[in-house]
């Protein structure tokens, strides 16, 4: 077994804490390094293209930074709304992080009662000689329940949805937007962790 100070440090470029834990949970030891890059998104470039290329450029932009050797994990997470869920993630509607209350409460109208699509990519940098990437994108089928619009103001109130991508968190207790998934919860919350592990044991971190 290589000592772990022989192992090139693993950097998470992520300001987000729910991916914090979840990465944490996989007990990897890690050191955080926020990523700053231009999110807009592309004239022509589907929702599915757009979250790999916000993955890969926030990993990118924490490489260029270091001088070690690294190994870096970043994300992106979008949720895309459609009237047909078959072949949504190429042309769906995207939900960004709601722009002040008005925004979310109008997005969290939209998204009451119906299905949508969370997708998470995630990306994985190695530096050095033994250079490596490797890019994955996961999707979730996400079933809100019927909210009341008190729920959605109380909601709105409590300030949780302006750092959540389609105004939401499945994980908030109070709210509990979600009725059912069809798919990884974690991925929902920002990483998708069975799919993130095995990445990681095949690129002989874990
Ligand atoms: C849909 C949904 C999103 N989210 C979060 C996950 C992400 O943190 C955020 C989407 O924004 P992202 O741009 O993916 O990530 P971020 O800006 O929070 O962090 P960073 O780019 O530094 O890694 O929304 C939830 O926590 N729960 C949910 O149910």
């Amino acid at each position: 077994m290589t000592p772990s100070s022989e192992q090139p440090q693993f950097i998470l470029a992520s300001s987000s804490p729910r991916r914090r834990e979840l990465l944490a949970s996989l007990g990897i030891h890690y050191t955080i390094i926020k990523p700053d890059i231009d999110e807009t998104q592309h004239a022509d470039e589907t929702p599915l293209a757009y979250v790999k290329r916000l993955s890969q450029e926030k990993a990118r932009a924490v490489a260029e930074k270091l001088s070690d050797e690294a190994t870096i994990l970043a994300a992106d997470t979008i949720v895309i709304l459609a009237a047909d869920t078959i072949g949504i993630e190429e042309t769906g509607e995207l939900l960004g992080k709601p722009l002040d209350a008005d925004d979310a409460r109008a997005t969290l109208k939209r998204l009451r009662g119906r299905d949508h699509l969370v997708i998470t990519a995630f990306s994985l940098l190695k530096t050095g000689p033994d250079a490596a990437s490797y890019t994955e994108a996961v999707q979730t089928k996400v079933t809100m329940r019927d909210y009341s619009d008190e729920a959605i103001e109380a909601y709105i109130a409590s300030g949780d949805p302006f750092d959540k991508a389609g105004s939401y968190a499945i994980q908030n207790e109070a709210f509990h937007p979600v009725d059912h998934i069809d798919g990884s919860m974690t991925n929902v919350i920002g990483l998708p962790l069975d799919e993130v592990k095995q990445a990681l044991i095949e690129m002989g971190i874990l």
